[in-house]
C-alpha cells in the first residue's frame, strides 16, 4: 500500500494548562482532501500548525509525506505548502511578482518556473490579472493567489488552514471549486480546516474535532448516515396538542426548534403520511411538513451532544497561532 500523506499517533499539545490537542490518531492517503471540522478552539490550528512544522507536539508522533515533523522538519517543509487564515500577499506587488518571490525562497528550478507559474495562475483563474497589483484584487482573488503560491513548488501535501474564513458564501463556493479542480492536474492531498459545515461536505473525509479530540472521522455521507435520523419539522395551528399526538400515537418525543414541531425518525418521507393522518384524526391544522436529510450539524450535535454553533459560541474567540507565527518570521 502507498504510504499515507499524513499520519498521526497519540499526538497532544500542551499549552501551559491549555490541553489543546489531546492525543489524536488518523491517516490521510495521498490524494485525498481531508477536512478538519470543528468550533472555535477545537485544536485544529495547533494540529495543523504541528504537521506544517511551526509548532512542536508535547507527545506522540506525526509523520507528513513519510517524514517525520520533528526530526525531518526542513524536509518537510519542501514538501508542503501552506495557505493561512491572515493573508501575507505583497499589496504593492503584481500577482506574478509575489509568486516570482515565492518561487526564488523556496528554489523553483528558473528554467521551469515561469511556466510552473503559469500553470498555478491558470488554476486558480488569475493568469489573465497577474500583472496587476494585489492591492487591487478582491479578497476571493486574493485567497486564490495565495493557493497559487502554496502550490507553487509542487507540494505533495496542501494545508490550508480556514481558506475561506472572512468571504462571501458566493467567493466562498468559487474557492472550492478551484481546490476541487486541483486533483485534475496533480496527485495533490489537500488537508484543510473549516468550521464550516457546507464545506466539509466537499472532502473525500472528515474529521470532526471538539476540545481537543477527534470525536467522528468517515466520509461525510457514512457520518451522516451514522446518525441515522430524518428530521421531520411540521409547522401546525396547535403546537401543544401536536406534539401531545405524535407522543401518544407513535411513542416519539418531539421537540420546539426555531418555532416549529421537530421529529426525528429514521424514515422521514415513509413517517410524513402516518404523521398527517394521526394530526389530522387529533383535530391539529398542519400548515406545513419538511423532511431534511441528517447533516454534518446532526453529526456533531449526536457526538458532542451540542450544535457547532453553541460549541462556538461557548469556545469564545482564540488565537489564530500559525497566521501569528508565519508573520513573527
Ligand atoms: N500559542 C498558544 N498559546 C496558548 N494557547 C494556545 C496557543 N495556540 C492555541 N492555543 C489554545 O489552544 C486551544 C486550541 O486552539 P486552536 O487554535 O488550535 O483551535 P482551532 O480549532 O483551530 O480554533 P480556530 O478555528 O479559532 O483557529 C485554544 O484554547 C487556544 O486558545
Amino acid at each position: 500500500m502507498d504510504e499515507p500523506a499524513v499520519s498521526v499517533r497519540g499526538l497532544v499539545k500542551r499549552y501551559g494548562d491549555v490541553e489543546a490537542v489531546r492525543g489524536i490518531d488518523l491517516e490521510v492517503a495521498r490524494g485525498e482532501t481531508f477536512g478538519f471540522l470543528g468550533p472555535n478552539g477545537a485544536g485544529k490550528s495547533t494540529t495543523i500548525n504541528i504537521l506544517c512544522t511551526l509548532v512542536e507536539p508535547t507527545a506522540g508522533e506525526a509523520a507528513v509525506a513519510g517524514l517525520d515533523v520533528v526530526r525531518d522538519r526542513a524536509a518537510v517543509r519542501r514538501r508542503i505548502g501552506l495557505v493561512f487564515q491572515e493573508p501575507t500577499l505583497d499589496g504593492p506587488m503584481s500577482g506574478e511578482q509575489n509568486l516570482r518571490f515565492h518561487g526564488e525562497l523556496y528554489g523553483v528550478d528558473r528554467r521551469t518556473a515561469a511556466a510552473r507559474r503559469e500553470e498555478v495562475l491558470r488554476t486558480v483563474g488569475l493568469f489573465e490579472r497577474r500583472k496587476d497589483p494585489v492591492s487591487t484584487y478582491s479578497g476571493g482573488m486574493r485567497r486564490r493567489l495565495e493557493i497559487a503560491r502554496g502550490l507553487l513548488h509542487s507540494p505533495q501535501v496542501l494545508f490550508l488552514d480556514e481558506p475561506t474564513i472572512g468571504l462571501d458564501p458566493q467567493t466562498r463556493a468559487s474557492i472550492w471549486n478551484y481546490l476541487a479542480r486541483l486533483h485534475e492536474t496533480q496527485p495533490i492531498t489537500v488537508f484543510v480546516t473549516t468550521h464550516y459545515m457546507d464545506e466539509a461536505e466537499n472532502c473525500d473525509r472528515i474529521a470532526i474535532m471538539n476540545e481537543g479530540r477527534i470525536v467522528a472521522l468517515d466520509t461525510p455521507e457514512a457520518l451522516k448516515a451514522q446518525v441515522g435520523a430524518d428530521r421531520v419539522v411540521v409547522a401546525t395551528g396547535d403546537d401543544d396538542a401536536a406534539i401531545a399526538a405524535v407522543r401518544r400515537e407513535f411513542g416519539l418525543e418531539a421537540g420546539m426548534h426555531e418555532g416549529a414541531v421537530t421529529i426525528s425518525v429514521p424514515d422521514g418521507a415513509g413517517f410524513v403520511p402516518r404523521l398527517f393522518a394521526a394530526l389530522t384524526a387529533a383535530g391539529v391544522d398542519v400548515r406545513s411538513v419538511s423532511v431534511t436529510r441528517p447533516s454534518l450539524d446532526d453529526v456533531f450535535l449526536a457526538h458532542t451532544g451540542t450544535t457547532l454553533r453553541d460549541a462556538e459560541r461557548s469556545a469564545g474567540p482564540s488565537l489564530h497561532p500559525m497566521a501569528m507565527r508565519m508573520r513573527g518570521r
